[in-house]
């Protein structure tokens, strides 16, 4: 089929070199046009694992093209898909304008018959209001509307899309839906489950999907705490919690609050469409405060370990999460301006999102590895999981330090390991730090030094 994506952000991108993949011609249309010039230089302007690779196979296979003119290609186009942002607006509710103008600007350019499916999440009855404003732009109803959903991650959306869970394809006509059959026959045939539904409820699936996955992190980052407090550790619970199969272990390590461009975006959206339809999400409403308050609770909990102006703190890790440079709604972009306000020393790393952390945060040195990073550092603190940063060498790593104190926010490391280097591990509810004392004394022989003396002993 002939396919139009309109954005080409990391959304219209993954989701334009994926149908291509399927074997669709697909035009990638942006209102940037610096960024489609890169584009079509072979310059891929987000970080996505295998997806430079792919987008060059099918430039090459003549099934991918991208274009800052929706005209020629939108006139042949037997679906147009609409994947532009859906920021959040002032009461948390979605500002819709991106979506709207893309639609209507389309309007008139379109073949009878053709389907514009929304991509970008949106809320329950927008589907049904861009069909209005189609129509009423063409000045007649020849075309259709369709809902779905993307429920890909970043750093791992190829896969998300190609292996998907299920295909959500929310259509309110036989024409919408036989497109949207059409459109993922290929991965219909491997087997995902399709669930063929209206647009309201495609629509209703996505922010409930995402509300349910930050349910289960806000869950999870409780616990921990909780763990923390009464001694308990977090691992073991979401080991023991996550093995019943109503539960599922997925979504359940606790971290500095979830961040990034949907789940902080879609709580907010969620809850603000429960108020608006008298039905509040008292739920969601909660942990959308509890996970912004994680974070500034987190900068204090620095601060009182770094004790003082002045003193130097190592950051790892300004993306939202591990094999992405997006760092929207970051922990880091919380936490480091509060941390330099109080004065401290911060240095950060990122192995993919030092750009994008400039453009938020200034006042911070960067290092170009972690232990440069954690040089003369009175506190290194990771915010976030990169692979780089769970294979560290602890030796070097304490022997770059000038303190002690490595706040671990997503538990990369066995307590044992970091406190047997003498340092003072700060985790994310697992088991109470060892005093660098004690271990001192295990590794001289004094005291039998077994685990659970270590553990034993107050933090
Ligand atoms: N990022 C994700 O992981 C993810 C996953 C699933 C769903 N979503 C949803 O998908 C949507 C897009 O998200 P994203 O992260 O790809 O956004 P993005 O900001 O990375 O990309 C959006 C792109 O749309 C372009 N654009 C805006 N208006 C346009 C117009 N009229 N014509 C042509 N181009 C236009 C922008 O220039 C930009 O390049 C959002 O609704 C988001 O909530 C995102
Ligand atoms: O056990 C976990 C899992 C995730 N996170 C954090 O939660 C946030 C979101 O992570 P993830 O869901 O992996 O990334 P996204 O790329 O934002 O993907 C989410 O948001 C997309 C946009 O709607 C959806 O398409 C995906 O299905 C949904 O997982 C990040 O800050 C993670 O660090 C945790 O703290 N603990």
């Amino acid at each position: 089929m002939d396919v139009v994506m309109i954005g080409a952000g990391y959304v219209g991108l993954t989701t334009g070199a994926c149908l291509a993949e399927l074997g669709h011609r697909v035009t990638c249309v942006d209102n940037d046009a610096l960024k489609v010039a890169r584009l079509r230089r072979a310059e891929i302007p987000i970080y996505e694992p295998g997806l430079s690779e792919l987008i060059s196979k099918h430039v090459e296979s003549g099934r991918l093209s991208f274009s800052d003119e929706p005209a020629l290609a939108a006139s042949k186009a037997d679906a147009v898909f609409i994947a532009v942002g859906t920021p959040s607006g002032p009461d948390g509710d979605i500002e819709l304008s991106y979506v709207k103008n893309a639609a209507t600007s389309l309007a008139p350019l379109l073949k009878p018959e053709a389907v514009v499916v929304i991509k970008s999440t949106v809320v329950a009855g927008t589907a049904q209001m861009v069909r209005r404003l189609v129509h009423e732009a063409r000045g007649r109803s020849d075309v259709y509307v369709a809902s779905n959903p993307e429920f890909l991650r970043e750093g791992s959306a190829i896969r998300d899309f190609l292996e998907a869970d299920r295909i959500v394809a929310g259509a309110d006509d036989a024409r919408a839906a036989k497109v949207l059959e059409q459109l993922y026959a290929p991965l219909r045939e491997k087997g995902i489950p399709y669930i063929a539904t209206n647009t309201t409820n495609a629509e209703m699936i996505k922010y409930a999907a995402n509300a349910f996955l930050a349910l289960k992190i806000g869950f999870i980052n409780e616990v921990a705490d909780l763990c923390e407090a009464a001694g308990g550790d977090v691992a073991a619970v979401a080991d023991g919690i996550g093995l019943d199969r109503r539960i599922g272990r997925a979504f359940l390590n606790p971290g500095p609050g979830f961040g990034g461009s949907c789940f902080p975006k879609d709580t907010r959206a969620f809850a603000a469409i429960g108020r608006r339809f008298g039905q509040p999400q008292a739920i969601v409403e909660t942990l959308i405060d509890r996970n912004e308050v994680r974070k500034s609770a987190l900068a204090k909990r620095i601060l009182s370990e770094l004790g003082g102006k002045g003193r130097r703190v190592a950051i790892l890790g300004t993306a939202f999460k591990a094999n992405t440079d997006d760092v929207r709604d970051s922990a880091a972009l919380t936490i480091m301006p509060l941390l330099l306000k109080a004065g401290a020393k911060v240095t950060a790393h990122d192995p993919k999102a030092r750009h994008e952390t400039e453009r938020h945060v200034s006042g911070a040195a960067w290092a170009d590895c972690p232990y440069e990073a954690a040089r003369d550092a009175d506190v290194v603190v990771i915010l976030t999981e990169w692979d780089e940063y769970a294979g560290m060498d602890l030796d070097r790593l304490a022997k770059s330090m000038s303190g002690r104190v490595v706040i671990d926010c997503r538990n990369l490391f066995e307590p044992e390991a970091v406190a047997a280097r003498g340092l003072k591990y700060v985790s994310i509810g697992r088991k109470a730090a060892a005093p660098v004392e004690r271990i001192k004394a295990r590794r001289t022989g004094a005291g039998t030094g077994n685990w659970s003396e270590i553990a034993a002993a107050p933090a």
